[in-house]
């Protein structure tokens, strides 16, 4: 069930009606009152801000229930979600004050005139003497945010600005959101490309499959930049991690276990690529059509025909119901509400169900939670939280920090151990398998994971100074 929190700013009036009355009512509505903040004191009348914790459909009666009480009145509700939203989430900042006209005069003409051509010059100086250093450019197409589909690139600006904050509140990274007004491969390509020079890194969001992979591929070998697609790689590195302590838990081994995954788009493509080279022995994709079968034909789709070809995929033909049964694994990166609970139960014991569908996962965690014995999400309401959030900021910070050319799958596979090492093994258990993101050993470890694999890999382009 997902909650959200709303303020309700309202007026008593003391003859008439007692705050225990209204939190009363509060509370049979189904609101859970976590804070009361007095606006305005008065002995026959007061102004109170309360904050209450609702479902998602119990806004509405708690707003019922306060309009029918004698002597309050319901001066306002406001949703704390949309207000933190208020004007954008992020600002720029600048790292120096212009207090004078020396300081106008060095920050600005004339004297940037001199650091320009030194850059000039010396286009690697770009990295000492701009902001390509420390930003990361998050760019979307609008066609594939979270699991909304395609609402194009105004309404994807909210979550490419909560990327760009916990870049910077977890990793310090700068990372500035560009949502793009074109679904054309080439344009995109080719605006990534031009705008790439005050950039250290790309992270590709929320694009849709099959488009996405040609877009990094290309970029990738056209850019001498990071380009990181957070959907694909960024969600495969951090299932990994989560698979390898899940596998701990119920004491299965990697190449011993049947695992489904289900949404064969821009993650599903790249967790199965990771799973395969873990040491997956029995791999299922699934799409929304049934299962992509060893053997098969593909030709429309170039990722699912490589699939076809590996030797761990399945030949059993058939919808998701059908080829769940045994399966030790369920990793879902799909739509919200596609699996039921009988379909869980076919599978093997100690099963594991990974529902990362975001913000509904594939099967609502009430039913699902009950009848496995490792159960995550994508979401931070539940346990176990699988969020490509506990990948990006450590892999770009690891990154950046190196000046690494790209991020190659062994960067990836480091990755994914660093997050996992995170839970010891006292730690480790079935409620306990990632660890959260404010944990502040992850970025951390990644960012070490990422540094360290770089040099060894021959990408980075610097030492950084703890690891000369
Ligand atoms: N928890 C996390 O960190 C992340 C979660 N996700 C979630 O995973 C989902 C997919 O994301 P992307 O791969 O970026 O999208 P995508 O659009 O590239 O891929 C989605 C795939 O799911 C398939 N699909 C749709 N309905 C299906 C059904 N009923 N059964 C089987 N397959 C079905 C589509 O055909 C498509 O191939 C979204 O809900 C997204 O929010 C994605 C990235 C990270
Ligand atoms: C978490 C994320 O990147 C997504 O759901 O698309
Ligand atoms: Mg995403």
């Amino acid at each position: 069930m997902a909650y959200n929190s709303i303020i309700v700013r309202v007026e008593l009036n003391h003859s008439r009606i007692h705050f225990g009355d209204v939190a009363a009512a509060i509370g049979q509505a189904g609101g859970d009152i976590t804070s009361i903040d007095v606006i305005r004191p008065g002995q026959d009348v007061s102004v109170r801000d309360i904050t209450v914790h609702v479902t998602e459909d119990g806004e509405p009666k708690v707003v019922e229930a306060l309009k029918l009480l004698e002597g309050l009145h319901l001066i306002n509700v406001s949703d704390r979600t949309f207000l933190a939203h208020l004007g954008g989430k992020i600002s720029v900042q600048p790292n120096l004050a212009i207090r004078n006209r020396d300081d106008l005069s060095r920050v600005y003409t004339p004297g940037v005139a001199r650091v320009c051509t030194a850059i000039h010059e010396a286009p690697d100086k770009a990295y000492s003497l701009t902001i390509k250093r420390n930003t990361v450019a998050v760019v979307t197409d609008g066609t594939a945010v979270l699991g909304l589909g395609d609402i194009g690139p105004f309404a994807a600006a909210p979550v490419m600005e909560g990327k760009a904050m916990l870049f910077k509140q977890l990793a310090g990274v700068d990372a500035f959101p560009i949502c793009l007004d074109t679904k054309d491969t080439e344009e995109i390509i080719r605006t990534i490309k031009t705008i790439s020079p005050v950039f250290g890194g790309i992270n590709l969001e929320d694009i849709a499959s099959p488009r996405c992979f040609d877009i990094e591929k290309r970029l990738e070998s056209e850019l001498d930049i990071p380009v990181f697609h957070d959907d694909q790689h960024g969600t495969a590195i951090v299932v990994i991690a989560g698979i390898l302590n899940a596998l701990k838990v119920v004491g299965k081994r990697m190449d011993q276990v049947k695992v489904v995954v289900n949404g064969i788009g821009a993650a599903g493509v790249s967790i199965c690529k990771m799973l395969l080279a873990a040491g997956v022995s029995k791999l299922v994709p699934v799409d929304r059509d049934g299962a992509i079968v060893r053997g098969g034909r593909y030709p429309q789709h170039a990722m699912w025909q490589w699939l076809s070809e590996q030797p761990q995929v399945g030949a059993e033909a058939g919808v998701l119901k059908d080829v769940i049964r045994g399966a030790d694994v369920f990793i879902g990166v799909s739509r919200g509400n596609v699996l039921s609970a009988e379909d869980v139960e076919t599978m093997a014991e100690n099963r594991i169900v990974f529902a990362m569908a975001n913000p509904n996962p594939e099967i609502d965690p009430a039913a699902a939670m009950p009848i496995v014995k490792v159960f995550a999400t994508g979401r931070s309401d539940y346990p176990n939280q699988i969020n490509n959030v506990l990948v990006f900021p450590g892999v770009f910070r690891g990154a950046l920090d190196c000046r690494a050319r790209r991020i190659n799958e062994p960067m990836k596979l480091a990755a994914a151990r660093a997050i996992a090492s995170v839970v010891t093994e006292n730690e480790l258990n079935a409620h306990y398998i990632i660890p959260s993101i404010f944990n502040e050993q992850v970025v951390a470890k990644v960012r070490h994971a990422v540094v360290e694999t770089a040099i060894l890999t021959g990408v980075a382009r610097r030492t950084p100074p703890d690891f000369r």
